[in-house]
C-alpha cells in the first residue's frame, strides 16, 4: 500500500509506538515563543533539566512586541513582564537562536524560520503556538503544541503523539485575478465548517496548489487549522527548493545535493489511502471576506449573508452587527490591519503596494500595516514600496503580531470595523468589542482606499 506524505515524514520520525495509537516522534525543529514558553522553562528548572539539543530550538519574541518605538522600553508591563522572562529564559538556557525584540532577524516566529532557512522539507516542527501549521507549507510535519508538550521537547527533542487522520484538498486549474492564497483558505473554511478538519491532517493538492508562491503556501498552511485540522502540508518542488537555496541555515554544497535527493521522495504515492478527500476547482472561488465570528463563516465580497442556521449564527451576526440577507459590498469600515503570520510577508506588502499605488488611503481609515519580521521591512525599503505606500497616505509599523490578537497595544476599539489580513475573527480577538472581517491584502487595500467594503481589482 502507498503512503501519503504525511505518513512518510511521521513513520521517518516515530522513535517508538505506544499504546493507544500514541508515537514518541522525534522533533527537528522547536520553534518558541514568550507567551506559551515560561511555564515550561520553570518546570525544566523544578527538575534540574537543560535543553537536550539548543541547537534545534529557535526563539523568537512576537507576540507582546510593540509596533512603534521598539528601541524605548516596552509600556505595557504584562508585555515588558513575558519579554523580559523569554529574554532570562533563553539566555539561561543557552539558545543560540535566539531573535529579541530589537533583533534585526526578529519578527512573527512564523515568518522569521522559513526566512532564515531552519524550515526545511520533511522535517517534523513544533512550536506551542497553533499557526506552527505554517511550515508544512515545506512539505514539513509541521503542527502546534501545549506548554507542557514544550517542555518536553526542550528536556527530551521529542513528543508524544496520536497520529492523526489524513485528509487531501485538491484544488485544480487556475484562480482568477484578484484571487489569492488567502481566499483560496477562506474559500475551503467556508465550504467544510471551522470544524471540518478535526482529527485530520490535511495535504493540500493540485495544480492551483503547485502554482502557489512560498508565500501562498505558507498563507494557506497556516490556515489550515481554522477548519480545525492539526496541520496542513504541501508536498516540496521547485519553487521550495528555490525559496531555501541560499538561506542561512539551509545547508549549502554537498548537503544540499543530499538534501535534494532526499526531498525529492517528499511525495504522497499515486495509492496512497486518505481518510477523506475534497475537490475544488480554482476557478469557483471569489475574492473572500467573513461575516461571522468565526473563519468558517466567510462569503463571497460581493456576497449576501446566508440565513443563520444556529443560535451561535444568530449570536456572531448580532454580535458584528449584521444582518441575514445583507450584502456588505460598500459597508464603511474603520480600520485596515495588514500583517500577521498569514499575510505578513513580501509578498502580501507587494500586493497590497500595487493596489493602492497611486490612491489615497480614505481619511474614515485608520491602516496599520505590520512587517512580520525586520526581513520583510528590510525588502519593503529596499524596494521602495514605502515610498508608494507613503504617497498614498499610508505608514508602516514594525514587525510583530500586533492586532492579529491584540495583545500589545495595538488594540481595534470596542465596536469597530477591522477588514483584517489575520487568521481569527472571535469575538475581541483584535481588541474588546472590536469586529473582524477577515480577508486578503488585496481586500484589505481596496478597503483602505475606498473606506468600506469593496470588490478587490
Ligand atoms: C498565543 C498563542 C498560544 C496563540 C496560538 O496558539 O495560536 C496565538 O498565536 C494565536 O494566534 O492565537
Ligand atoms: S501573528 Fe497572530 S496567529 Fe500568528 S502567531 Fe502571532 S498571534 Fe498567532
Amino acid at each position: 500500500m502507498g503512503l501519503t506524505l504525511f505518513d512518510k515524514i511521521w513513520d521517518a520520525h516515530t522513535v517508538r509506538n505506544l499504546d493507544g495509537g500514541r508515537s514518541v516522534l522525534y522533533i527537528d525543529r522547536h520553534y518558541i515563543h514568550e507567551v506559551t514558553s515560561p511555564v515550561a522553562f520553570d518546570g525544566l528548572r523544578r527538575r534540574g533539566l537543560s535543553i537536550f539539543r539548543p541547537a534545534q530550538t529557535t526563539g523568537v519574541a512576537d507576540h507582546n512586541t510593540p509596533t512603534l518605538n521598539q528601541h524605548l522600553p516596552v509600556e505595557e508591563p504584562q508585555s515588558r513582564k513575558q519579554l523580559d522572562q523569554f529574554d532570562t529564559n533563553c539566555r539561561e538556557f543557552n539558545i543560540e537562536n535566539y531573535y529579541p525584540l530589537g533583533h534585526p532577524k526578529n519578527g512573527i516566529v512564523h515568518i522569521v524560520g522559513p526566512e532564515l532557512g531552519f524550515t526545511q522539507p520533511g522535517m517534523t516542527i513544533v512550536c506551542g503556538d497553533s499557526h506552527t501549521s505554517t511550515h508544512g507549507a515545506f512539505g514539513a510535519v509541521a503542527f502546534g503544541i501545549g506548554t507542557s508538550e514544550v517542555e518536553m521537547v526542550l528536556a527530551s527533542q521529542c513528543i508524544i503523539q496520536p497520529k492523526p487522520k489524513k485528509m487531501r484538498i485538491t484544488v485544480s486549474g487556475e484562480l482568477r485575478e484578484g484571487v489569492t492564497a488567502k481566499d483560496v483558505a477562506l474559500y475551503i473554511i467556508s465550504k467544510i465548517s471551522a470544524a471540518g478538519g478535526t482529527g485530520y491532517f490535511i495535504e493540500f493538492a493540485g495544480s492551483a496548489i503547485r502554482n502557489l508562491s512560498m508565500e501562498g503556501r505558507m498563507t494557506l498552511c497556516n490556515m489550515s487549522i481554522e477548519c480545525g485540522a492539526r496541520g496542513g502540508i504541501v508536498a516540496p518542488d521547485h519553487i521550495t527548493y528555490s525559496y531555501l537555496e541560499g538561506r542561512e541555515n539551509a545547508p549549502v554544497g554537498e548537503a544540499w545535493d543530499d538534501a535534494l535527493a532526499r526531498w525529492a521522495m517528499l511525495y504522497s504515492d499515486v495509492d496512497a489511502i486518505f481518510d477523506k478527500q475534497y475537490r475544488f476547482e480554482a476557478e469557483d472561488i471569489p475574492p473572500m471576506i467573513t461575516y461571522g465570528t468565526n473563519p468558517g463563516m466567510g462569503m463571497a465580497v460581493d456576497g449576501v449573508i446566508p440565513p443563520c442556521r444556529s443560535e451561535s449564527d444568530i449570536k456572531a451576526l448580532e454580535y458584528m452587527g449584521f444582518h441575514q440577507g445583507q450584502r456588505l459590498l460598500g459597508f464603511p469600515i474603520d480600520y485596515v490591519f495588514l500583517g500577521s503570520c498569514t499575510n505578513g510577508r513580501i509578498e502580501d506588502f507587494r500586493l497590497f503596494t500595487e493596489a493602492v499605488r497611486g490612491k489615497k488611503r480614505a481619511a474614515n481609515v485608520t491602516a496599520w500595516l505590520v512587517p512580520g519580521s525586520h526581513e520583510v521591512e528590510k525588502l519593503i525599503y529596499e524596494e521602495g514600496l514605502d515610498k508608494v505606500l507613503g504617497e498614498a497616505g499610508f505608514e508602516l509599523r514594525q514587525p510583530g503580531c500586533s492586532a492579529c490578537l491584540a495583545m500589545n497595544a495595538d488594540k481595534i476599539p470596542a465596536g469597530k470595523y477591522a477588514v483584517s489580513t489575520s487568521n481569527r475573527n472571535f469575538e475581541g480577538r483584535q481588541g474588546p468589542g472590536a469586529r473582524t472581517l477577515l480577508a486578503s491584502p488585496l481586500t484589505a487595500a481596496a478597503a483602505a482606499t475606498t473606506g468600506c467594503i469593496t470588490y478587490p481589482k
